[in-house]
């Protein structure tokens, strides 16, 4: 592998390998850019960028190159944004001990990191895990792990305040405060040539193939009942996956805007594999959890039912929801099961009163649940315990694990896994990798699940499933 002088590339069970020696650089600096323009625009559109996008190149070389991989993106309701270019650091791991692997590592990285600059352009490391713990031979998921992280070594960051914000990191002082010059310029001019809103149609969806049909549907989802009947299974959350192959090559930038518009209050993401392998991206209505000093956030969400034609209409459907047995039995579940993992942690927990979350596409159940932390704890930690809660796997977590393996007819890889962010401090936030999808050049892998306890009707949840498709489906078309 060719790296940057300066990159660290950890991976697996190795100390960090540095190329220098040298500590990482980070420096920050507020810039103005059009309100106009979305983060998620300004930084992805193919124009010419500063180096230090490109990891096979020095980033303190002066020269211009042209922005070839798309970057990293996150978004939360809160309208924080963040796109993050280049490779200071890549972090992976597999196997059942994979969250601390990470941890680890990272804490490595941070130490040698110096910042200096405000805490909301802190350097923080982006990525997730796949929801089973193994690496899968799956070609769609190529250069995807079952855990990975990158440094970036540009990160741009809108505040929800609407203030701007640029962190480079280099391997010493000048080359940071270099590099830095040259990126808050670029950033302030080079959006003038981006576009200043979603497309009103995307690449185009030539054909769809599916992992499953509706009578193999049937066929498992009698299967998986049949366990629940005979033992210990309470509830499994059984998946199918589709593939659209695309008209036109995808605008990622314009595909996460047409996200923004349709879901404003989802979370966005997009992540890529190493090297030439595809970006996961979505748009997850689901918190696995928050966290920032003592405090940890997380909710349940479980139990869909559709949305409306008319206001009235949404209403009786939400009504119905939160008076419906089966849906308050599959969602206390989960509340219960969220309460468990996150009972050794914390000194209190609160149980918000149950809701109903609307979505474009969708109605789900919803408890929000927060706590105090009885001590220091890392984000990975608390992710690691709640991954992956009944609302993606089932419960008992080891049956509901099982039938999924005995059952799906293909690799979930990083879907229903968690995919966030961290920082040095160990605070971070990760959202369940949901209503998301897996490109390559000319196609995208959607996957989309449900819940399923006694009593669940195959055709009643294969319609909720194609629901959970829609938002992917309907950005690409
Ligand atoms: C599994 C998915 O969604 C999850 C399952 C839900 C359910 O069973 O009702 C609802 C929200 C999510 O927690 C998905 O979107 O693929």
């Amino acid at each position: 592998m060719d790296r940057t002088p300066g990159e660290r590339v950890v991976t697996g069970d190795s100390s960090p390998v540095t190329d220098t020696g040298k500590a990482l650089v980070g420096r920050s600096q507020r810039f103005e850019l059009d309100d106009r323009v979305p983060v998620s625009i300004s930084v992805s559109v193919p124009v010419t960028a500063p180096t230090g996008t490109d990891s096979s190149r020095d980033p303190a070389d002066s020269c211009e190159r042209r922005v070839r991989s798309f970057p990293i993106q996150w978004a939360d309701s809160t309208g924080l944004e963040i796109a993050g270019y280049g490779v200071a650091a890549r972090i992976t791991a597999d196997g059942p001990d994979r969250f601390d692997r990470v941890r680890h590592q990272a804490g490595e990285l941070f130490d040698r990191l110096e910042y200096d600059g405000p805490a909301t352009a802190r350097p923080r490391v982006f990525g997730g895990f796949a929801f089973h713990d193994d690496r899968t031979s799956d070609p769609t998921w190529e250069g995807f792990d079952s855990a990975a992280f990158v440094l970036p070594a540009v990160q741009v960051v809108r505040t929800g305040e609407d203030e701007n914000w640029v962190t480079v990191l280099a391997s010493d002082d000048e080359a940071a405060v270099d590099r830095l010059e040259r990126w808050a310029e670029w950033l302030q001019t080079a959006p003038e040539d981006a576009p200043t809103s979603s497309a009103d149609h995307g690449p185009g969806v030539e054909d769809t193939s599916r992992t499953t049909t509706p009578a193999e549907w049937t066929a498992q989802l009698e299967a998986a009942l049949e366990r629940i009947d005979d033992g210990d299974l309470r509830k499994v959350v059984l998946a199918q996956a589709l593939t659209a192959t695309l008209e036109q090559s995808l605008d990622l930038g314009q595909t996460l805007e047409r996200l923004r518009s349709a879901y404003p209050t989802c979370y966005r993401f997009a992540i890529g594999g190493e090297r030439e392998s595809g970006t996961f991206f979505g748009a997850p209505p689901e918190r696995l959890v928050f966290k920032r000093g003592e405090t940890v956030e997380t909710e349940a969400l479980a139990g869909s039912g559709p949305r409306g034609e008319t206001p009235a209409e949404d209403e009786r459907h939400a009504d119905r929801m939160l008076a419906d047995d089966k849906l308050r039995r599959e969602h206390d579940l989960v509340v219960e099961a969220i309460c468990g993992q996150l009972e050794p942690f914390v000194d209190s927990l609160s149980i918000d009163d149950r809701r109903v979350r609307r979505l474009a596409n969708i109605q789900h159940l919803r408890t929000p649940i927060s706590g105090t932390l009885t001590e220091d704890r890392h984000v990975l930690e608390l992710a690691e315990a709640l991954h992956p809660t009944p609302a993606v796997g089932g419960v008992p977590p080891d049956l509901a694990w099982e039938t999924i393996r005995d059952t799906e007819s293909f690799d979930r890889g990083w879907y229903a896994g968690p995919v966030g962010w961290f920082d040095g401090d160990g605070d971070g936030e990760f959202a369940v990798g949901l209503r998301s999808g897996v490109a390559s050049d000319d196609q995208v892998t959607l996957f989309a699940g449900n819940g399923i306890v006694a009593d669940s009707d195959p055709e009643a949840e294969w319609e909720e499933v194609q629901l959970k498709f829609r938002p992917i489906l309907e950005a690409l078309r």
